[in-house]
């Protein structure tokens, strides 16, 4: 029985009976089910025992376009649970199915007993969200954003010093800097909003945790925090589910993963068969997962008239300097750990911020040079940016997906009377979609009708179709699943093929491997490293990360301990 809204208090104790505790507490390490080819069968099978979620045949339409079809999950107390599929499978419509945001059109949904019809009625049974568009007031103080809405579900509100030292307490364990709770929100970079999001939905205990795509917006180190975090979460008995596309890390800690397809569920993949090319099968009809190859001829760069210079370059008044160099074919793949500089830099490089010291030049075609110094210059000389963080920099909200793509071409498609050559912007339209397989109904809908990873594509699209000579990536592939990267690395490669340059910043390594011609690593807030092609490799970047010359081994990085019982007991309290 789904209960009255405003009477939340009176809701009964979740179903979650001390035979499912018990069996989660002795036997942790539940044999997995057999097999890629565990199917729907299995999964109902599965879900009549007593689990923290059970999902059946949950259909969703929005207008036209049907989200999910025949969507099943099953997920107990104590295991992380991955929910996979390619951009658009309906992966975050599930999430928001279980999290009360949207109700199913048909189908059973049973979420610790409830069928949640509110997000704060699944707040109240237990359950917590962290949904991929981070909900934050930005005008408000970090502690507020953290504790928001608290003192409506939480018996005995604590007072504001109280929530203040606790803001402090986990948010600097958590985002691993020091943090003042009185700092607007606006004022704090993305990692950090991230976390204030996580920690606001840890802070109210859930006894499910749903996550989708949270890892996104954190570098390798966080990223690595987090899922400590959620092997702590574990440890104590809490269903953790995770919407993810960093399939590369939930093959190391994912206990179960749903895998989706078309808005269907098409398997369940346990522990032992949790191998990326188990999971990319079940993904995608395609046959061919063969990768991260993009193939290429080895080319020497460094002579020649370059497409950009930096010159004596520091990102702080007293920084200490640099040169940087990228040539016409070339793609140079920017690594660091966050708040090491790479992003300041390669804004910078797009115009769109002055350096405190330096500057920046490029090189038309006919050999002559320009500086670039702001985003108009960087405009006329045919540099285009795509930035990871879409709902900041990119998207707006309230126009249309063909407007998005659009605004930036207007002036090139609109004739002396500022008429707007809509045939040549639609056709220039059709040919990016189908570049990157855009996924949706109509161009009229709001782009925020899109899938998160589909919103991402546009603003790529949106890059291509500039015409640009060179393209500066701020980790563009956020949130984009793993066949669209694919394609994505083949377009940039055919793109470098035609003479044009590429800057590609990542808080993925592995997207340098078979890609990057050179990668070049920032370190305390200055370029650090570079490595040429056949130097670039996992141990070689962790390294020059972390500020050493010596190669580091990604187990070292990951080795930390998990916080123990009494520590996490702390934190909850
Ligand atoms: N509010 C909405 N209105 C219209 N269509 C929607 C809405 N929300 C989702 N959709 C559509 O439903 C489909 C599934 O979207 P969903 O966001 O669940 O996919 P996803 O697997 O999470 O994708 P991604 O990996 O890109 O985040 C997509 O085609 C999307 O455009």
């Amino acid at each position: 029985m789904v209960p009255e809204r405003g009477r939340l208090d009176l809701l009964p104790a979740p179903r979650r009976s001390s035979r499912v505790e018990s069996r989660v507490r002795h036997e942790p390490g539940r044999p997995p089910r057999a097999g890629v080819q565990a199917s729907l069968d299995k999964i109902n099978e599965t879900a009549h025992q007593m689990s923290a979620i059970s999902v059946k045949n949950v259909s969703k339409n929005f207008g036209e376009t049907r989200a999910l079809r025949a969507a099943s999950l099953a997920a107990n107390f104590g295991e992380i649970h991955a929910i996979v599929g390619e951009n658009g499978s309906g992966k975050s419509t599930l999430a928001k199915i279980i999290s009360g945001v949207v109700p199913a059109d048909s189908g059973a949904v049973d979420v610790l007993g409830h069928t949640p019809s509110s997000p704060t009625e699944a707040i109240a049974i237990g359950l917590s969200t962290i949904f991929q568009e981070m909900m934050l007031a930005e005008s408000l103080t970090i502690w507020e954003n953290v504790f928001a809405g608290s003192d409506s579900f939480w018996k005995r509100s604590s007072s504001t010093t109280e929530k203040k030292r606790r803001t402090k307490e986990i948010l600097e364990r958590l985002a691993d800097c020091p943090i003042d709770p009185d700092w607007p929100v606006s004022s704090v970079p993305l990692s950090v909003k991230q976390w204030i999001v996580i920690s606001r939905a840890l802070l109210q205990k859930p006894k499910v945790l749903v996550f989708d795509e949270s890892s996104a917006a954190l570098d390798l180190e966080a990223t690595s925090r987090l899922h400590h975090e959620m092997l702590a979460l574990k440890a104590d008995g809490t269903a953790v589910i995770i919407v993810t596309h960093r399939i590369a890390e939930l093959v190391k800690f994912a206990d179960q993963a749903t895998v989706l397809r078309d808005g269907e569920t098409v398997g369940q993949i346990g522990r032992a068969d949790m191998t990326e090319e188990n999971l990319l099968r079940l993904m995608s009809a395609k046959t061919d997962h063969s990768a991260k190859s993009v193939a290429k001829d080895r080319v020497a760069f460094g002579g020649g008239t370059p497409a950009l210079r930096a010159s004596n370059i520091a990102l702080s008044t007293n920084g200490q300097s640099f040169n940087f160099q990228l040539f016409p074919g070339q793609i140079v793949g920017i690594a660091g750990l966050d708040g090491a500089g790479q992003t300041e830099f390669v804004r910078i490089l797009a115009g769109i911020d002055k350096a405190p010291q330096g500057t920046v030049t490029v090189w038309d075609d006919k050999g002559e040079e320009h500086p670039v110094a702001d985003l108009a210059s960087a405009e006329a000389n045919r540099i285009a940016y795509v930035s990871g963080d879409r709902k900041k920099e990119g998207i707006f909200a309230n126009l249309s997906i063909l407007e998005n793509f659009g605004l930036a071409l207007y002036g090139r498609y609109a004739n002396k009377a500022g008429f707007i050559d809509r045939k040549a912007l639609s056709d220039v339209f059709q040919k990016e979609k189908e570049r990157l397989s855009i996924k949706f109904a109509r161009r009229s809908d709001k782009i925020t009708t899109l899938s998160g990873g589909n919103q991402q594509k546009v603003l790529i699209a949106r890059a291509f179709a500039l015409n640009p000579r060179i393209i500066i990536l701020n980790d563009p592939a956020r949130g984009v699943d793993i066949g669209t990267k694919q394609d994505l690395y083949t377009h940039l490669r055919a793109f470098a093929a035609e003479g044009g340059a590429v800057i590609y910043l990542s808080t993925e390594i592995e997207e340098f491997f078979n890609f990057a011609d050179r990668a070049d690593v920032f370190f305390e807030g200055g370029l650090f490293a570079s490595y040429d092609e056949d130097q670039i490799g996992e141990e070689t970047i962790l390294g020059a990360m972390f500020g050493q010359s010596e190669p580091v081994e990604m187990s070292e990085v990951l080795e930390q301990e998990l916080p123990s019982e009494t520590q996490l007991q702390a934190v909850a309290q």
